[in-house]
């Protein structure tokens, strides 16, 4: 595993977009307040969170992670260590940044990846995600601009039109096409005119089948 050295990076130089399968990996965060409770729901259909501390926003009523109440300022780091064990990452949340710098740096001793809400330590960065049944999307600013960042998210969710409608379109074209044209060159032509074709686009409303038909018709 690749780690960073510095405890505090600028603005997440060199970070690259990956998409992770993190069942079953661990996510400790600290702090349970709006911003906690918006990262817990990031994760927890996925990863098993653990939450901790000293009071929970109303949101966590809904949000299935364990809790577990306590006075981080209060703890030694023996006892702060004993929760971040065995942890894929640890969230830093809290408004005390110096307490949020010294979890990140348990945390770190723990090998655990590290992301923090005030965007100035770790070495991850949560996305805005716009989600299909057939596909993600993560967009970052770095911390630059988080309202950008979501502003993209809503204009790709309304201008971008019927995206599973195409991806479920793409796939069985590119699987049928791979029978019938030997010429991968050709079939990635078709598949591209059948993307920038709006009339195309328009037939995804009559389902895919009927919508695979009638590309077939017109680009073959
Ligand atoms: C560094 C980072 C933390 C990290 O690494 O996780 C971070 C940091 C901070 N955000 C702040 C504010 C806002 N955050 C949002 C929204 C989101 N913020 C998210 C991520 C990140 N936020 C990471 C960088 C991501 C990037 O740059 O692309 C999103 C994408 C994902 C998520 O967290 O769920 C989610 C959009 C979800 C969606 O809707 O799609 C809005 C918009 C709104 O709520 O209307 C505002 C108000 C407008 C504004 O400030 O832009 C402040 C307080 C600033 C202050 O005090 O003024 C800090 C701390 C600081 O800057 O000190
Ligand atoms: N990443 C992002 O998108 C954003 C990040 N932020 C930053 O994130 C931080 C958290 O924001 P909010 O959730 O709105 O704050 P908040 O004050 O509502 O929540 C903080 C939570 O931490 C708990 N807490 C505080 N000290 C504790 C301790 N010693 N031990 C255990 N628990 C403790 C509190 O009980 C509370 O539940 C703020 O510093 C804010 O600047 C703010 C807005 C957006």
């Amino acid at each position: 595993m690749i780690r960073l050295n510095a405890c505090s990076i600028n603005l997440y130089s060199g970070m690259i977009p990956l998409m992770m399968d993190l069942r079953d990996a661990k996510v400790v965060i600290a702090g349970g307040g709006a911003v906690g409770a918006r990262k817990a729901r990031f994760f927890a259909s996925e990863a098993r969170v653990v939450v901790l501390s000293r009071s929970f926003h109303p949101d966590f009523a809904e949000t299935a992670v364990e809790t577990v109440k306590c006075d981080l300022s209060g703890m030694d780091d023996d006892e702060i260590v004993s929760h971040l064990r065995e942890s894929f990452l640890v969230i830093t949340a809290l408004e005390d940044v110096e307490l949020n710098r010294r979890i990140a740096a348990l945390a770190r001793r723990c090998g655990a990846h590290v992301n923090d809400a005030h965007g100035v330590l770790g070495d991850v960065t949560l996305p805005s995600v716009v989600r299909g049944e057939t596909y993600s999307i993560g967009i970052s600013t770095f911390g630059r601009s988080p309202g950008m960042a979501r502003h993209l998210r809503l204009c790709i969710e309304e201008h971008c039109g019927d995206i599973d409608g195409m991806v479920r379109l793409q796939e069985t074209l590119r699987e049928n096409l791979k029978q019938i044209v030997p010429d991968q060159l050709v079939r990635s032509q078709i598949l591209n005119e059948v993307l920038d074709d709006p009339a195309m686009w328009d037939a995804l409303a009559r389902g895919t089948a009927q919508a695979k038909e009638e590309a077939l018709r017109k680009y073959l």
